[in-house]
């Protein structure tokens, strides 16, 4: 239970948090009253928590939602995750991203991209009116997917992710695998539903919205391939065994998770995405 706080205390501790003040003078008052300081911080949490929700449903936002979050920052630069130490090479607030080295070894990409090879079929986008997926000139990849727990492979690299990301391994998507050849891309999008597209209800249906994105690279192109966040003018290299993760708290713009996979200019590119939804995804 959060202890309340009255009414003109909160007024005056949200008028210092958007003065940025740092949070120990908003906690001041609180701990002067002799509030403990878990029931103080948890009490300002919540004050600052309603304040924003409330300001995003005046500006007409859809709400906020918990996502994963794997390292703060100026964190730990390995993490352990599982069974494999992974490094963290880049880390940003907005957009919501990390850069990830060594996540998968390069037995593991060589043998995704084995299975894979024989089953690739030319790739789709979700049709935003029917939600089914339908072949678009934005994608020009080639791709197929591997079912949750479907093999010993897909299992111990499912786990790893969860454990890094600290997110149910129920909830994470089938893995998608794309191969990009020579002058093949994905143009700028969203990875969320967007809810203003009647073919969404059918998606967020099954587990909820995505929250985050992983996008693990399977092999080094010789040249191209990056992924871009072009409303943060900021790319990641496709480097084999890494991966980039991004996170959008709510299916909106501002969360700047605007990417894409740009053209590959010379040789191939492939990867392997998991989306992960809010909830479980069946
Ligand atoms: O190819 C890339 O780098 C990005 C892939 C991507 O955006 C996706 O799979 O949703
Ligand atoms: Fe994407």
């Amino acid at each position: 239970m959060t202890r309340e706080i009255a009414p003109s205390t909160v007024e005056w501790i949200l008028a210092q948090a958007r003065a940025g003040q740092p949070p120990d003078v908003l906690l001041k008052p609180l701990l002067d009253e002799g509030w403990s300081e878990d029931d103080a911080v948890a009490a300002v949490e919540a004050a600052v928590r309603d304040w924003a929700a409330t300001g995003s449903r005046d500006a007409g936002l859809p709400p906020a939602v918990r996502v994963p979050s794997p390292v703060e920052l100026n964190g730990a630069s390995v993490l352990r995750a599982g069974d494999r130490d992974v490094t963290v090479l880049a880390n940003l607030l907005l957009p919501r991203v990390v850069v990830f080295g060594g996540l998968l070894s390069d037995v593991e990409c060589d043998e995704l991209v084995v299975l894979s090879r024989p089953k690739l079929q030319r790739s789709t986008i979700l049709d935003p009116d029917t939600g089914d997926d339908a072949v678009h000139v934005d994608r020009t990849s080639a791709g197929t997917h591997f079912p949750r727990g479907g093999s010993a492979l897909v299992r111990r690299i499912e786990a790893r992710i969860a454990a890094l990301l600290d997110w149910p391994v129920e909830n994470g998507e089938a893995m998608q695998i794309l191969r990009y050849g020579p002058g093949a891309q994905y143009r700028p999008h969203h990875d969320y539903f967007d809810p203003a597209w009647p073919g969404s209800t059918k998606q967020i249906a099954r587990g909820g919205q995505r929250v985050a994105s992983l996008v693990m690279y399977l092999n080094t192109p010789a040249h191209g391939g990056a992924t871009t966040f072009p409303d943060a003018h900021f790319e990641v290299a496709a480097v084999k065994g890494n991966a980039v993760f991004f996170s959008y708290d709510r299916p909106h713009p501002m969360t700047r998770t605007l990417h894409a996979g740009a053209p590959v200019l010379d040789g191939e590119k492939w990867i392997a995405t998991k989306w992960l939804r809010e909830g479980r995804h069946d």
